[in-house]
């Protein structure tokens, strides 16, 4: 059975205790950290940036699966990619001219992701299949962690695998937003190769062994 990656998300750390967490993602299974930036103008919250990064870069072994929910995203591409960011996830919804986006993202030697909000179709990627390593499915409306999942959205995995394989496309598909045991082996099902958590992981009494549970997901001894 194929094991997904995780990626926990550090927007539900605590950030009291952020040397603390990061070290607990490195003991753990955990394939990424997922690093969610907000600007209180593509949504209505504000996050972290810069300076979290750093800390981030200096404390955390993984690599950092970075999430720009920011209107104009190629204003901070280079700087997050000389940030340390492994993957760079710009929003469909931001970018005028979203091949040239991707493009400079890989230029600046990260893996290019491309974020879907819970209403943009799938169907949009097409003719920019080539430029992107990641698609990440919005499994809530960006913005805030702790959200309940949005059904649909599960089909719309479903949706994106097949248009993946019909192109010949070797993208992964991140899901992201109120996922955790409950759904995660259907979404894996479904076809998605990486699942972020946050209050899921950092929520749990014991957050190892839940990014371990996620892990095991399509093991049958978990419903
Ligand atoms: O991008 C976002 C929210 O906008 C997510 O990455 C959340 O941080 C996921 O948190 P949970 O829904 O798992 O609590």
């Amino acid at each position: 059975m194929t094991q997904p990656f995780i990626a926990p998300s550090l927007l539900a750390a605590d950030f009291a205790n952020l040397q603390r967490d990061l070290d607990l993602i490195n003991r753990s299974e955990a394939d990424y950290l997922h690093f969610d930036v907000m600007d209180g103008e593509f949504v209505p919250n504000i996050s972290f940036g810069f300076p979290i990064l750093e800390v981030v870069r200096k404390y955390c072994q993984k690599p950092v699966d970075v999430h720009l929910m920011i209107a104009q995203p190629d204003r901070y591409i280079d700087a997050f990619a000389d940030g340390g960011a492994s993957v760079i996830h710009v929003h469909y919804e931001a970018c005028t001219h979203l091949h040239r986006t991707l493009t400079r993202i890989r230029e600046m030697g990260c893996r290019a992701g491309v974020a879907l909000n819970p209403h943009t179709p799938v169907d949009g990627l097409e003719d920019v299949l080539e430029q992107i390593d990641v698609v990440l499915i919005m499994s809530v409306n960006p913005g805030f962690g702790g959200q309940s999942f949005i059904p649909h959205t599960l089909q719309k995995v479903a949706k994106l695998k097949q248009l993946l394989v019909a192109s010949r496309s070797s993208a992964l598909i991140e899901i992201d937003g109120g996922v955790g045991l409950t759904n995660a082996s259907a979404l894996v099902g479904a076809g998605a190769d990486i699942l972020v958590a946050g209050s899921s992981v950092f929520g749990a009494s014991d957050p190892m062994k839940a990014i371990q549970q996620l892990k095991d997901c399509q093991q049958p001894s978990i419903a």
